[in-house]
């Protein structure tokens, strides 16, 4: 695989005052650009911890990652970061929101952000506030509001994991269309098998204590994905067999 985005030996050790919690241990990962990785793994194993290592907010670390051959050492805008929660400023309006500290006074700026927001289908919706938005509304807001500052790559964890299942489905193709359009690399976080397979061109599946890489999956299907298809349901089964320790080692690509 590329070196677009390269973990390395990367480890984790939490220390407090009831001693130490080893949270991940020898990760390593090679992305390429535009690929689409899902993480999952059981509660606890490390995939939030990961992912913000990723971002530059956890330096205190075993290891390193590059993002096209640059150390990542501090948070950066070309690494944008999507949380289960939408975090919106209540008090500005969904196009505030998408230019954050950018003006809108500035046109080349406010041509992006219409553009991101017919992007993400919110037309109609610039002047209206986070209280007046649905939750996956408000997650498209934030996404676009990433993608505005031009990421390299997007760090989403969970980003959907508050959402019904109705409007999940929903983000879920909404996100891939903003993928194939923007062809923004994503490294997505989630618990939900059925998310992991539908969305991402590699699934890697973590296991706990301490957070270690049990198996990377290729997932051959073509988009859009048929949820209810054999090879869907097949390859669904598998990662359930991985992270339950039912598998063969043939059948994942360790690494
Ligand atoms: N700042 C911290 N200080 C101490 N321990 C922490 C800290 N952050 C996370 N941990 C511990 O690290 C482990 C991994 O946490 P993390 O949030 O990365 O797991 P996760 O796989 O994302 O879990 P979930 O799926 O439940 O969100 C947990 O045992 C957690 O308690």
């Amino acid at each position: 695989m590329g070196d677009f985005l390269s973990i390395q030996e990367v480890g984790k050790t939490f220390v407090s005052n009831e001693g130490h919690t080893r949270v991940l241990e020898h990760v390593n990962l090679e992305m390429a650009k535009g690929e689409f990785i899902s993480i999952i793994g059981p509660s606890g194993c490390g995939k939030s911890t990961l992912l913000k290592i990723v971002a530059g907010l956890d330096t205190d670390i075993e290891g390193r990652v590059l993002l096209e051959g640059q150390l990542v050492d501090r948070p950066s805008k070309t690494r944008g970061f999507i949380f289960q929660e939408h975090r919106l400023f209540p008090w500005l309006t969904v196009e505030e929101n998408i230019a954050a500290d950018l003006s809108l006074a500035d046109a080349q700026v406010k041509q992006k952000v219409n553009e991101l927001i017919r992007l993400v289908k919110l037309e109609g919706f610039q002047r209206s506030y986070p209280k007046e938005l649905s939750g996956g509304m408000s997650q498209r807001v934030a996404i676009a509001r990433s993608l505005l500052r031009n990421p390299k790559v997007l760090l989403l964890d969970e980003p959907f994991g508050a959402l019904d299942a109705f409007t999940r489905t929903h983000m879920q193709d909404a996100l891939l269309d903003i993928w194939r359009h923007n062809e923004t690399t994503m490294l997505f976080v989630t618990h939900d098998i059925d998310e992991a397979v539908f969305l991402a061109t590699r699934i890697v599946v973590l296991e706990p204590r301490p957070g270690r890489i049990k198996g990377v999956l290729h997932v051959d299907l073509p988009y859009p994905r048929d949820r209810l298809s054999p090879s869907f349901q097949e390859l669904r089964q598998l990662v359930l067999r991985t992270l339950n320790n039912d598998y063969k080692e043939e059948e994942c690509w360790s690494i």
